[in-house]
């Protein structure tokens, strides 16, 4: 495993010092690069006085930094385990010849919910000595009750400021920290959890692969009704539509909403459609764009090597175009943030103030007040735009139009030029020519050169001379020397409560006239730089790999560009072979159906069973499939969601993942008089309508005996009167109320309640293995799960099917229903999550080892 290693032309002796002031992890990397440190003196991003601190401070590795999940009910419990247990163990540990500085509450972020360890987290994870902590962390994050999560990348969704309720929309999202962050906000203490008053997150990426990342990894920590992942490019997400009142169009008996149907809109008057559907707006919407990425040098040291002039230039136009598009989706007196991990003015101001100029119903919000002892920065009211020799690059107005014939500009190697089209001021990000991506059939474009022959971009990268009252300073720039994180850019904007539900005309021209431009043009082309930092971010996967590890090892990463636009060659050659959105597989989704209540039979049989109450929103329930009939999994939605279901194709808006899964179908050669079985996910929305027919109450202890075995005889359970109680119910799917349990560290008790299913003779926790683990850890301080003790059966573990086309992801025949097979189901369902744990620390390895 490994990547190529760079050559350095440091002298080895410097480059040993530069790996030695680190774990052995960390392998040689020249970190110096003079043009890097020239342009951003040039920009005057940092006082003079604090450069020196600066610089250090990008050259230190990262501290580990994580966060609780604060919408689960057991966050401040976990929050006491860490200051009981861990902050003291960590304590007393030997680290770089010094006692370790114990974690420390990150002092910022709400609640002290939030942690930050000196440790790089490649040394937690190679160091022995951290092997509990380590252990802690991978165990309670697959739980899902806490992320490992950048400290600055943590603030843009604080700054959206999401309430319960809302709908919010999340442009760039995967691989998720951040959406999982606003669904949590969404589902804060507190909220309702009747479906009806859902708040909506729409998730989207425009790389297809890091979308299923999104939903496998991240998105199934915090499952809600108003949950939905999109695979579109943001800069034309589309419009979506929202049925005003299903009866009077009568459609209320509406399970569906076809392709045809989508043609039948698309062929009615716009008046027409206006009666009938509102436009989908959002009251918050995070534009965290692609960026070049410098501020994560300080865990991507392939940047120091990599990084040019060019970078940021050449991503401006996508993320000035990705903003344009939120403002228009976003609802009046609607809050928008602005977020790049780049500390470069080309990706961040200048997107700002051009945003601005064409969107007078927009503002930056000051945001002093918020997060009040986070130490910020002002952003730049002015900056330069320069070229490849530092120099400033010709403005458009001082420029001479000449043909694409001109001699090429000096730099047009390396650098990546934005081109701009001379009659209708549209833009398209090109690839320096060499690379030869970036032209069509059609013949070359017209570039603007200046009278020298250089290359002349876009207008909308110079500071305009408006910037202070467009309030730009009140825009944050995060520094790694200020509190020890990585860098990042952050603007909330927000809509004047009283603008026009439509985007300004002027707004609206540019994106049209870019959306023609994306048309013409090749998709926007990254950087050659960024393309390098791509390849040395990733390690290259063993020959003979299975491809889903392979992805996962590619897509564990935070905050970096997708591979499709970093390998735009390669990602055009895709294209043509197969329909593919940013990277990935093609789009072949199955559709998103709704069943008809209580009229389909499987439904019944399911009320019956688990005694559900007549308030549940029976009418939410859908499957994914062409039939339309409940094959394998059932879903629950909220009535917004439903609404956008049935108001749009599921082509239309590129659906992936939608809902919270609720009932799995288990094979189980009808051994049973119910199949279908409560997934973990669904258990907590469920809940509220359950009788006690389906709780099994236990007492801790009990707990203890099933945790430690895959499945428990009846007659073998310990606990007085227990077993007569399982004999005499239905077997088949059960909720285990655990009562009274304790916490290793502390006296507070506390009901837990988990899926479990119940067979003729045995029954077992339907618990994931590394779930199980962590709740061992938490409620014992050991694991005392078959996992750990080695006892658990072989299990093969393909890679879970994500759809239910079919019933043939369960077990075999054979062996279907028992305990042992009923696990396993409940193991492979979601995405193999223990490999996926695995292959992110590999990911985390290979980026140490750049
Ligand atoms: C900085 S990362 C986002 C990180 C994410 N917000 C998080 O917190 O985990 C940028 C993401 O933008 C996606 N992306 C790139 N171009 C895009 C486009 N045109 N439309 C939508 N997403 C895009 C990439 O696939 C990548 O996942």
């Amino acid at each position: 495993m490994g990547r190529p290693q760079r050559r350095s032309n440091k002298p080895k002796q410097d480059r040993d010092q530069a790996s030695t002031e680190r774990t052995g992890a960390w392998r040689a990397i020249d970190q110096n690069n003079e043009t890097f440190e020239n342009y951003y003196k040039a920009q005057g991003i940092i006082p003079e006085a604090e450069w020196a601190d600066f610089t250090k401070s990008l050259r230190e590795p990262l501290p580990t930094t994580f966060r609780l999940t604060s919408s689960r009910p057991t966050a401040h419990a976990l929050n006491d385990h860490i200051k009981k247990v861990y902050v003291p163990f960590l304590s007393g540990i030997e680290y770089e010849g010094a006692k370790l500085e114990p974690p420390k509450p990150i002092e910022w972020y709400p609640e002290q919910l939030a942690w930050q360890l000196p440790v790089h987290k490649a040394a937690l994870r190679k160091d022995p000595h951290f092997r509990k902590f380590q252990h802690f962390l991978v165990y309670e994050t697959d739980a899902g009750n806490l992320s490992r999560q950048e400290a600055v990348s943590m603030i843009p969704p604080l700054l959206l400021d999401v309430q319960p309720g809302m709908t919010a929309l999340d442009m760039c999202a995967a691989p998720g920290s951040k959406s999982v962050q606003i669904l949590e906000a969404l589902h804060a203490p507190g909220a309702s959890t009747d479906p009806a008053h859902q708040g909506l997150l729409i998730a989207n990426d425009s790389d297809a692969k890091r979308c299923h990342l999104l939903v496998h990894q991240s998105l199934h920590r915090v499952p809600g009704t108003g949950m939905m992942v999109t695979n579109h490019d943001a800069t034309q997400l589309p419009s979506l539509r929202v049925v005003k009142d299903a009866a009077a169009e009568g459609a209320a008996g509406r399970l569906k909403f076809t392709v045809e149907d989508e043609r039948r809109v698309a062929a009615m008057s716009k008046d027409r459609v206006a009666k009938q559907y509102d436009g989908m707006l959002f009251d918050r919407i995070l534009a965290d764009v692609p960026c070049s990425g410098d501020g994560t040098m300080r865990k991507n040291l392939g940047i120091w090597t990599d990084w040019t002039v060019g970078n940021g230039i050449g991503l401006h136009s996508l993320q000035l175009r990705i903003l344009l598009r939120g403002i228009q989706l976003l609802k009046p007196g609607g809050r928008l943030v602005y977020s790049t991990c780049s500390m470069n003015p080309m990706e961040n101001e200048s997107v700002i103030s051009a945003a601005l100029s064409l969107c007078p119903d927009m503002s930056i919000l000051p945001v002093t007040d918020e997060l009040p002892a986070l130490k910020r920065r002002p952003g730049l009211t002015t900056w330069r735009v320069l070229d490849n020799s530092l120099s400033d690059a010709p403005h458009p107005s001082s420029a001479a139009a000449a043909s694409a014939d001109a001699p090429a500009p000096p730099d047009a190697d390396e650098a990546v030029a934005v081109e701009q089209d001379n009659d209708k001021g549209r833009e398209g990000v090109r690839k320096g020519d060499k690379a030869g991506v970036g032209k069509k059939g059609k013949g070359k474009k017209e570039k603007k050169v200046d009278a020298n022959g250089r290359r002349v971009w876009t207008e909308t990268l110079w500071p305009r001379g408006d910037e202070k009252e467009k309030g730009l300073e009140h825009a944050l720039r995060l520094y790694p020397h200020l509190q020890d994180t990585g860098a990042f850019f952050v603007c909330v904007l927000v809509k004047k409560g009283d603008a026009a539900a439509e985007a300004p005309a002027e707004a609206e021209s540019v994106q049209e006239e870019q959306e023609v431009a994306m048309e013409e043009e090749e998709a926007p082309a990254a950087p050659v730089a960024t393309e390098k930092r791509e390849r040395a971010a990733t390690p290259t996967p063993a020959e003979g790999e299975p491809e889903a590890k392979k992805v996962r090892q590619e897509e564990a990463e935070e905050d970096v560009k997708p591979k499709a636009d970093a390998k735009p060659a390669q990602a055009q050659k895709d294209k043509k072979k197969e329909p593919v959105l940013g990277g990935g597989k093609p789009f072949n989704e199955e559709p998103y159906i709704y069943l008809p209540g209580l009229e389909d039979e499987q439904i019944r049989l399911i009320k019956d069973f688990f005694d559900i109450s007549d308030s549940f929103p029976f009418s939410e329930l859908l499957v994914r499939n062409a039939t339309g009939q409940p094959l394998r999994s059932i879903y629950l939605t909220s009535p917004l969601t439903r609404k956008l279901l049935l108001s749009n194709a599921y082509t239309r808006m590129r659906l992936i993942s939608c809902g919270v899964k609720l009932f799995t179908r288990q094979d189980s050669n009808n051994l049973y008089a119910c199949k279908w079985r409560l997934n973990a996910e669904g258990l907590e929305v469920v809940r509220p309508y359950l009788s006690d027919k389906r709780v099994v109450k236990v007492g801790p202890e009990t707990l203890r005996q099933l945790m430690g075995d895959v499945s428990v005889k009846f007659e073998d359970l310990k606990e007085e009167g227990l077993a007569d109680r399982l004999r005499a119910l239905e077997p088949g799917s059960a909720i285990l109320q655990v009562q009274g349990a304790k916490g290793a560290d502390t006296d507070k008790e506390e009901d837990l309640f988990l899926a479990f299913w119940v067979s003729k003779t045995s029954c077992n926790l339907m618990v994931e293995k590394i779930e199980k683990s962590a709740l061992s850890l938490r409620l014992y301080a050991e694991d005392v799960t078959p996992h750990a003790k080695g006892k658990a059966p072989p299990q093969s573990r393909p890679a879970a099917k994500s759809e239910d086309t079919t019933a043939t992801g369960t077990p075999a025949e054979s062996s279907a229903g028992t305990p042992a097979a009923v696990q396993e189901a409940v193991d492979q369902e979601d995405g193999d999550k223990v490999k996926a744990v695995e292959a992110a620390d590999q990911e985390e390895a290979g980026e140490a080892t750049a």
